[in-house]
């Protein structure tokens, strides 16, 4: 579903990545791991469309992002470290919003079912978001990726700042989308929370992939001495 092929892109002579292979499939879980400034973002960012490599080809669904940005965001769900919403509107509200600038009318019913699904407890769904914890508002903004059925979620340090329970829910949360089908990256600092999520663990440095490997072949720790030992090689 995402194909990262050969991508290079440099700022002002500096590379931010650097001959980037990756391959994320159907129902895969991928996570970027890497020091501030390794590359993670602009990684993101090739994906998104917002940033065009200098060489090499990033695709979603076989679709070039940079040739066809449009077609390809329709694709994505993209949730920052911050989810942006409307404080004032509900929870309801906002989802009900950014469904109708992508042209989808939904019944109460079926808004307050994404929420739902999304874990956005019920007692919830019509208070207003400026009363709502970071992880109530990472929810939402994972319900509006859901409601307009995207096929790649893309998440940058989406676990930063969650308390230990939203954390681990947002976990069963990703695991749960990816399950139905979703292809999912996320970008994150967190050694442990990416191993426990992730089907597979990027290690990037200073823009290159130092490490590919599966989760379930390393515990925690293995998998934090691996990456000391890059970081500070
Ligand atoms: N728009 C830009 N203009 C100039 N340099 C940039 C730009 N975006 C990223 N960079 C540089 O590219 C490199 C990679 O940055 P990037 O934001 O992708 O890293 P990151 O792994 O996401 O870091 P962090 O963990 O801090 O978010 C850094 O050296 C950064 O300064």
């Amino acid at each position: 579903m995402i194909q990262i092929q050969d991508v290079s892109k440099s700022f002002k002579g500096d590379f931010a990545v650097q001959n980037l292979n990756l391959e994320v499939k159907k129902g895969e879980i991928l996570g970027l791991l890497g020091a501030n400034g390794a590359g993670k973002s602009t990684t993101i960012n090739m994906l998104l469309g917002f940033l065009n490599p200098d060489s090499g080809k990033v695709s979603i669904n076989a679709i070039d992002t940079s040739q066809n940005a449009q077609e390809t965001r329709k694709l994505i769900g993209y949730i920052p470290e911050n989810v942006n919403l409307y404080p004032y509107l509900s929870g309801l509200e906002n989802l009900d919003y950014f469904c109708k600038l992508a042209g989808l009318n939904y019944s109460k019913t079926e808004l307050e079912d994404y929420l739902t699904s999304c874990g956005l407890a019920s007692d919830a769904h019509l208070k207003k978001v400026s009363g709502y914890s970071k992880g109530m508002r990472q929810k939402v903004g994972i319900a509006i990726a859901y409601a307009k059925k995207a096929k790649v979620y893309l998440l940058d340090e989406p676990a930063s700042g969650l308390d230990p329970l939203a954390s681990n829910e947002l976990s069963l949360l990703l695991q749960k989308l990816a399950s139905e089908g979703a292809t999912i990256i996320m970008a994150s600092h967190d050694i442990f929370r990416v191993r426990e999520v992730c089907n597979r663990i990027g290690i990037l440095k200073k823009g290159i992939l130092v490490k590919e490997l599966n989760s379930k072949d390393v515990s925690a720790n293995e998998l934090e001495t691996l990456y000391l030992k890059f970081m500070q090689n």
